[in-house]
């Protein structure tokens, strides 16, 4: 790979900052330094007021601090405040392991972004960390040095450019002049640096620069849609062999991944009604899930019935499958549910309320203290007793007698490969090697929970992975280990008739591309 000076005049990178000066020299006619220039004559803000709305129609940013006024006439602030609260956000996702849907409501709130501003930032920072596979690449290639060597704030402020320029209607002049101004702001002494490599950047649209980078699609398919969907290679390979090694139905789950996740609501069975829910909120009826609700935009908000315990946000994968274990036809008694992995609550809210309508109650189990009072919460007036503890003491906790409880959901911590589109930094987060702990826990909770059930009762094992590690090995290896007769219910038969795309059976794998949810996996065994 060559950066641009070295195809400029095959020289280093002294060469190439001496390019980036000239860049910038040449800018200075129209643009960074002259507009620095008129800094306080009240020229700027005609550049960077309305007409800069124009250069943006699609995203409606607004000019940050329009109103900061010196001596009576306006002075435009170094760095806009939706692409500062961005760099904020992106800045503390990589230096302090922040999670970005964590950090970026508190830096709005702190900036004081609402509206489209605030949409324009969310875009900016969700969008730029689920690319930044291969917006590295990218960078590397044209700085002409491997993206690690460039310092952190210019880095992610690089990254936020290219972003903007290869996959927003930013115009690439206003994507460049403001990714300097947040250089000049962040790392005042390499503007000339991240102009010329953004400048780089922009010769290229994004498929021609897959086209330079990736390796060809019929020698090395995992390698090429890992560059050109940015997604880490070993998570391509799993989804691949999650899809039967069809790659067709791999890249149209990969390109799912990078767009934000819908929002549901879960209208509580015997609270809400979901029709009147979808009225309120301006939103839709669920496809699949009879308790479904889709919101129309972002945020749910305010509503009061979140507020009052009879919805709670969930996607609808989530209600599918754990209505599909209060729903499955059992004989015998049928009043002892367990959760044995509630926190934060999702499921034990949808299955407390199904529990009330049929004089069930569901004991909870989470071993997190803190997420256990989340399950309580979410769970107030519902027939649920919370228990913070280890799920894998059924048997020598009093309170989780084995052969003891008519239906049980093993809702077990994961990878969360399948909700990549809800967390856009995880994919570059999770290992390899987080599989064998992961899968040693899960196999543990599930051999508890098949103790846990009763002879004849139900098991269902989820995961939001469709890691074949986490959901078939683990299932196979649990059911051979636990000590009892295990059978096999078929899962699809479970949930919504007509649903599409189920597969074979026994178990369900649901997925982002084909039915809109997050890729829940789900097993339900009968215990002999
Ligand atoms: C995938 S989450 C469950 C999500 C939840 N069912 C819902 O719908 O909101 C897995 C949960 O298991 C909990 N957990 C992890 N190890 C556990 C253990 N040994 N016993 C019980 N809970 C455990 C985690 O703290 C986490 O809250």
């Amino acid at each position: 790979m060559t950066g641009p000076q070295e195809r400029a005049d095959g020289s280093g990178a002294d060469r190439r900052d001496d390019r980036a000066v000239t860049t910038d020299r040449r800018d200075d006619r129209a643009g960074t330094d002259r507009r620095d220039d008129r800094a306080g004559t009240g020229r700027r803000d005609e550049r960077f007021g309305a007409g800069r709305r124009d250069e943006r129609p699609q995203r409606g940013d607004r000019p940050a601090g329009g109103g900061d006024r010196r001596g009576g006439r306006p002075v435009r602030p170094a760095v806009d405040r939706p692409r500062y609260a961005a760099y904020e956000a992106l800045a503390a996702v990589h230096r302090d392991d922040a999670y970005a849907n964590l950090v970026l409501p508190a830096v709005l709130r702190d900036a004081g972004l609402y509206g489209r501003d605030a949409a324009f930032a969310t875009e900016l920072t969700y969008g730029t960390l689920r690319a930044v596979g291969t917006l590295d690449a990218i960078l590397t290639d044209a700085a002409g040095r491997d993206v690690a060597r460039i310092d952190p704030p210019v880095r992610d402020a690089l990254r936020l450019g290219a972003y903007q320029l290869l996959h927003t209607r930013v115009p690439p002049h206003a994507a460049v002049s403001s990714t300097v101004d947040l250089v000049r702001a962040v790392a005042p002494g390499a503007t000339g640096f991240a102009n010329a490599v953004l400048r780089e950047v922009a010769g290229r649209d994004a498929d021609a620069w897959v086209q330079r980078l990736a390796p060809a699609m019929e020698s090395d398919p995992i390698g090429h849609l890992a560059l050109a969907h940015s997604h880490p290679q070993w998570i391509v390979r799993a989804f691949a062999e999650a899809l039967g090694g069809d790659l067709g139905e791999t890249t149209r789950l990969l390109i799912e991944d990078n767009d934000p996740a819908p929002v549901h609501l879960c209208a509580r069975p015997g609270l809400a009604d979901p029709v009147e829910l979808a009225d309120a909120v301006g939103g839709a009826p669920g496809a699949f899930s009879p308790y479904a609700v889709y919101l129309a935009g972002g945020a749910p908000g305010d509503l009061p019935a979140l507020a009052e315990g009879r919805a709670h946000v969930q996607d609808e994968g989530s209600q599918l499958v754990a209505a599909a274990l209060a729903d499955a036809p059992l004989d015998g008694p049928d009043g002892r549910w367990l959760d044995l992995c509630a926190g934060p609550g999702g499921k034990t809210g949808l299955l407390s309320a199904l529990a009330a309508q049929r004089g069930a109650r569901v004991t909870a189990v989470e071993v997190a203290e803190h997420r256990a009072r989340l399950v309580a919460q979410a769970t107030r007036g519902l027939p649920v007793t919370v228990l913070a503890t280890d799920g894998r003491t059924v048997g020598s906790d009093p309170k989780l007698p084995e052969e003891h409880f008519d239906r049980v959901l093993v809702d077990a911590p994961c990878t969360g490969l399948g909700s990549l589109r809800r967390r856009p930094e995880s994919r570059w987060r999770r290992q390899p090697s987080d599989l064998p702990p992961l899968t040693r826990l899960q196999r543990e909770l599930l051999v508890a929970g098949l103790r846990a059930a009763r002879p004849g009762g139900l098991v269902a094992y989820v995961t939001c992975s469709p890691h074949t590690v986490e959901t078939h090995v683990t299932v196979t290896e649990a059911a051979r280990r636990c000590g009892a007769p295990v059978d096999f219910v078929d899962a699809r038969e479970l949930l919504p008739a007509g649903m599409p795309g189920l597969g074979a059976g026994p178990t369900v794998q649901l997925w982002p591309h084909r039915h809109g949810t997050d890729a829940m996996f789900l097993a339900v065994l009968r215990r002999g």
